[in-house]
């Protein structure tokens, strides 16, 4: 099945918003009804392909036949950007500015290797696409129209279990379901667990360094890569040899976060862990934010540390986004203070006394147990989030977020930088926001900040929007944040990134873009700016 193109997975899915909600919108936003409906996708006029016959040729021949090289409208629209708040708008706006030439489907490697021949041959660019999640631009790249979204979805294998090591060599078209399915008839689990998990890919996941709600106990995707294969204009990059190995710098964190810049992955060794028997995802109550991430830290850095660990500020708490199944019903109940889920998953014995140990920690630091429903319903709803972005876009309201990490002394800084720049830019422009907070991710030494705001469109939502969210970018390098923890650069962070990494920290990503690819195929305008 193909993810809704407009928004949001499965179709059938669909999340009304609940009525406290559509209240809260219109009298506390003042959020207007859409005038505009949504275009539909056979309305939407696509212009024809740019590819000609003697590029479509290579591209057929490159991977075995007319049947994986689609340029047909619908195919092309549904590889068109990926799913950020200004994608979808523009999505349902009809703006099909991004749309590729031809989405091709690799099955293997080699055949990747070809597609790249014949791009350079006939002077395409190349956009590796994985699932389509990314929320930061990183499938439209600066050249408009002449460019093939190379849709890895075929190369969707389980290549190797090495049960005494513990490592599985996976494609990177699997889904993260797909992956966890194959890996659980033997016993085994990867551990990642991003919001966008039910769609977004091994490849993908790689590329951008993502990072699951599971983080705590599994780590990041990155830290759980071993290997990555890595298909380049000039040829095939290898890396892994050991799991950790002292010859020279670690080539395969060039590869991370390379965003399809660099290369396409086309394989990934990642560490595995036996299934978990026991999974218990549990409520702690906080008075007050910083209360709750003082408790977090205090796990973070002495232990014994949960698998699933974060907590929602006060406006959060209220509005329940922690429990997306039951949002809106603390608004009745007037909860106040902070919500913690902290999360076991583990043996029996191992996740008893982990939580009875976590348990004393999060009490001394003044945390109340508020039982297993917060975590179970959180649970339970993890993934059901982005519907309510889809329908609260249909209600006429504005909803996004982004994120960031910083060290432990310095987040409640960046905490009120971040949102001081988002409610005083939206309010600024007659449309006050409600700006919502969590820590989403611990680390022994700091945290990221998950930020959700949700406000009125204003006149042009993707410009309302852009204002805003280029306010947070400020506030975030400016208190000393990373631009971005999880979601990638993508062409939307790039400006600020290329602040973040420095001059010289630039060109020396240049210059290995250079030897990796010296005609700027892949992905240009991603990651790095375009020459
Ligand atoms: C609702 C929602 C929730 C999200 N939640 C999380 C979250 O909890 N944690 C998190 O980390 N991220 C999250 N994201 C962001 C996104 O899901 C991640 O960035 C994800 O890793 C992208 O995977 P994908 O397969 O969809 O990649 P795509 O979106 O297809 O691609 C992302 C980037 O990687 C490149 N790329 C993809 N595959 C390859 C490959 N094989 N080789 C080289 N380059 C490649 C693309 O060209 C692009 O630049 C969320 C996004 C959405 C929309």
């Amino acid at each position: 099945m193909d993810m809704l193109w407009n928004g949001w997975g499965d179709p059938a899915r669909a999340t009304p918003l609940p009525d406290t909600v559509t209240g809260l919108l219109r009298e506390l936003l003042g959020v207007q009804p859409r005038e505009a409906a949504a275009v539909p996708l056979e309305e939407i006029d696509v212009p024809a392909s740019p590819l000609d016959e003697a590029a479509r040729r290579a591209l057929e021949d490159a991977v075995g036949g007319p049947g994986h090289v689609r340029t047909d409208a619908e195919t092309r629209i549904r590889h068109t950007r990926g799913k950020s708040t200004p994608d979808l708008l523009r999505m349902r706006a009809g703006d099909t500015a991004d749309t590729p030439a031809a989405v091709v489907l690799p099955a293997a490697h080699e055949e990747v290797l070809a597609v790249l021949e014949a791009c350079a041959a006939h002077g395409l660019a190349l956009v590796p696409f994985g699932g389509g999640t990314s929320v930061v631009g990183g499938l439209a790249p600066a050249r408009r129209g002449g460019f093939v979204a190379l849709d890895l979805r075929r190369m969707n294998r389980l290549l190797d279990l090495d049960e005494t090591s513990r490592t599985a060599t996976l494609q990177p078209g699997l889904r993260a379901p797909e992956a966890e399915a194959l890996l659980a008839e033997r016993g085994y689990t990867l551990g990642h667990f991003p919001q966008s998990y039910e769609w977004a890919t091994i490849g993908g996941f790689a590329a951008t360094r993502s990072s699951g709600q599971a983080s705590a106990g599994y780590g990041r995707f990155d830290e759980m890569v071993l290997g990555l294969t890595l298909a380049t204009p000039e040829g095939t990059l290898d890396t892994g040899r050991a799991p950790r190995s002292a010859a020279g710098p670690d080539l395969r964190q060039l590869v991370m976060g390379s965003e399809g810049a660099f290369g396409v992955i086309t394989s990934v060794t990642v560490r595995v862990r036996p299934v978990p028997r026991v999974r218990r995802y549990e409520g702690w109550r906080f008075a007050s934010f910083e209360e709750g991430a003082a408790a977090l830290r205090r796990l973070a850095q002495d232990g014994p540390r949960p698998t699933v660990l974060r907590l929602s500020d006060e406006t959060e708490t209220l509005i329940g986004l922690a429990q997306p199944d039951a949002i809106g019903a603390s608004l009745t109940r007037q909860d106040a203070g902070c919500l913690a889920v902290v999360g076991f998953e583990g043996t029996e014995e191992d996740t008893t006394h982990r939580r009875a140990g976590a348990a004393d920690v999060l009490r001394a630091c003044g945390g109340v147990l508020v039982g297993t429903e917060p975590g179970e319903r959180w649970a339970h709803g993890r993934y059901s989030a982005p519907y309510l972005r889809d329908s609260l876009l249909e209600a006429g309201a504005l909803a996004e977020t982004l994120e960031t990490a910083t060290y432990w002394s310095r987040v409640p800084a960046l905490y009120a930088a971040v949102r001081d720049a988002l409610t005083g830019t939206l309010t600024g422009a007659g449309t006050p926001p409600l700006v919502m907070c969590h820590i989403s991710h611990v680390y022994e030494n700091g945290a990221s900040l998950y930020f959700t705001v949700v406000s009125a469109q204003g006149d042009d939502a993707v410009a309302h929007w852009t204002r805003a969210k280029h306010a947070a970018n400020e506030a975030i390098l400016a208190a000393g944040g990373t631009i971005t923890h999880h979601h990638g650069v993508g062409t939307d962070h790039r400006d600020w990134y290329v602040r973040e990494a420095g001059a010289l920290g630039i060109e020396a990503l240049r210059a290995v873009k250079r030897s990796l690819d010296p005609a700027g195929l892949l992905s240009p305008g991603v990651l790095l700016p375009a020459d």
